[in-house]
């Protein structure tokens, strides 16, 4: 594992991942090899999910086209420096930030979206100009191990490397010094990778989960709510980071939910939701096991049918749930919907912020007011008003969570800042020492008033004439330059001096 790191290492300090053009040529390559081997693909997500290769290509691989030709579309302009403003002390000098890679990067996914989890950082990561290293999951070992098989086909066999493997392959590597960690996953399994990284001082991004809540106000179109629930819900079966995992609404509105979530489920997957080709399975039979306990001892209004030799559970609705009970003390991750009644609005924001933050918040409502003020009130990674999901489609929004559904974000250019250091970088000229002897020892009173006159002093539109003034002085210093050096020093401590006496008065 160490001599695999140290090779990669190796191929980044080569530098051949930095210019743009290397970088646009890998993204091109990867997008070759989507399309190229786009049935492949689609297989290995089929084999791992019981997903159809119509609903891998939606959910997934759209995602990784798109988020490609965003990034060959912007990356020019985004790798470009960028000048900053800057104060007297550094007027004549150069000052500009230099988005830079920060070096050999770890990308961990997980098996839900095993395709477009592992490649969507990947994009980032070499649109920044790193080297990367990938981790895919072992419970989706199809996708996993067709991604092993084809990156190397198409992208430079030394910086993009994929290694598979379980746990004890994970924890070895994660012993090794990397110069970020992507991680997606658990947030138990998030400790134990922002722990081994601590140790090497790596910085961190977790995309974890949690209880997603979803607040449905009586004064709403329930048909489509439901519709857009049942969609978000049941998509992929509920092992969705950002599925809503829990309802929250009034009592009474809890049966005429039930009845038009039972109605949405025929219309989506039909009589027989075990032929449904869009109904997928629980990943494997511990995931399974684990979301019939969540059952026990609650009402089951929809659905609760399952059948352990093909891991299916059926779309299903439990009502007056108690939020004590287990399947509101952990996420649910599967095809279970607990409806959680509630008196108002204000109890749902009591409810929200009572527990860990989430990583999506859902509010359904025709009161644009009521949306706003859910949002004001409460805290979590992203938020959709009146529809699910559907935030996480929007490039330009930074995906992520906060507190325990996570740290750090991606998607589009924030994919690209999570894996750049925004370096600040000043050029000084070895001229004009007149003016830095200010700061040199020993120190006066004097120096310190230079010091407020060129740090402190701030300009506003009343004071535009004297910015121009000062703009025409320096216009006058540079023509000066052009013909006698000495006479330009003096030019400008004379304006200088000036200007620094008409401050002091006033100051007085
Ligand atoms: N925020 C997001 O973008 C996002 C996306 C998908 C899933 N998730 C969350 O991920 C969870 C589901 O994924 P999961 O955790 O079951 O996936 P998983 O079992 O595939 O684990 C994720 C990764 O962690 C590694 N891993 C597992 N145990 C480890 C250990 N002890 N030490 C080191 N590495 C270890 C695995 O090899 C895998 O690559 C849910 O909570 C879901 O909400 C979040
Ligand atoms: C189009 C829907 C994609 C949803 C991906 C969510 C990633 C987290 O599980």
């Amino acid at each position: 594992m160490e001599r695999e790191v140290q090779r990669v290492r190796q191929a980044f300090l080569s530098g051949r991942s930095r210019p743009l053009r290397f970088r646009l040529q890998q993204l091109e390559a990867l997008r070759r090899m989507v399309q190229e081997r786009e049935k492949d693909i689609l297989a290995a997500i089929a084999a791992d999910l019981c997903k159809s290769e119509l609903n891998a290509y939606s959910q997934e691989v759209i995602t990784v086209l798109g988020e490609i030709d965003f990034m060959l579309e912007n990356l020019p302009e985004w790798v470009t420096a960028k000048p900053v403003k800057k104060n007297l002390l550094t007027m004549m000098d150069e000052a500009y930030i230099q988005p830079q890679p920060l070096g050999v990067v770890l990308i961990i996914g997980a098996w839900n979206y095993p395709f477009v989890l592992i490649i969507q950082p990947l994009i980032g990561a070499i649109a920044a100009g790193n080297a990367v290293i990938i981790k895919p999951s072992e419970l989706s070992e199809n996708t996993a191990k067709i991604v092993a098989k084809l990156l190397p086909q198409y992208l430079d066999q030394d910086l993009y490397v994929v290694i598979n493997g379980g746990v004890e392959e994970t924890t070895e590597l994660l012993k090794q010094r990397f110069d970020h960690i992507f991680y997606t996953g658990n947030t138990a399994v998030g400790k134990i990778v922002m722990e081994a990284a601590a140790k090497h001082l790596t910085p961190v991004t977790l995309e974890l989960g949690g209880k997603s809540p979803c607040y449905i106000d009586k004064d709403c179109d329930l048909d489509i709510v439901c519709r857009r629930i049942t969609w978000g819900k049941y998509m992929n079966c509920g092992q969705t980071c950002i599925a809503p995992d829990y309802i929250l609404c009034e009592a009474s509105l809890q049966s005429q939910i039930v009845w038009k979530i039972k109605e949405t489920v025929k219309e989506f997957y039909g009589e027989n939701i075990k032929e449904s080709p869009d109904y997928e399975r629980i990943i494997n039979l511990r995931h399974f096991k684990r979301i019939l306990s969540l059952l026990e001892g609650q009402k089951i209004a929809l659905g609760g049918e399952t059948d352990e030799a093909t891991r299916y559970i059926a779309p299903t609705v439990l009502t007056d749930v108690d939020p004590k009970t287990k399947v509101m003390q952990e996420e649910i991750f599967g095809p279970v919907l607990p409806i959680v009644p509630v008196k108002n609005v204000d109890e749902a924001i009591d409810f929200i912020n009572e527990r860990e933050k989430p990583l999506a918040l859902y509010v359904f409502s025709h009161n644009h007011k009521l949306i706003k003020r859910m949002i004001d009130e409460t805290s979590s990674g992203g938020v959709t008003g009146n529809d699910v999901i559907m935030h996480f489609t929007l490039n330009s929004f930074p995906f992520g969570g906060v507190g325990s559904s996570g740290m750090g974000a991606y998607h589009g250019k924030h994919s690209f800042d999570t894996f750049s250091h925004q370096r600040p970088c000043l050029l000084k000229s070895l001229k004009r020492e007149g003016a830095n002897k200010l700061r040199y020892p020993p120190n006066s009173q004097s120096k310190v008033d230079w010091g407020k006159f060129f740090l402190l002093k701030r300009f506003n539109k009343e004071k535009l004439g004297l910015l121009l003034f000062t703009f025409l002085g320096i216009v006058a210093a540079v023509l000066v330059k052009k013909y006698q050096a000495v006479l330009r020093r003096k030019a400008l401590l004379i304006f200088l001096v000036v200007h620094r006496l008409r401050w002091s008065s006033k100051q007085r």
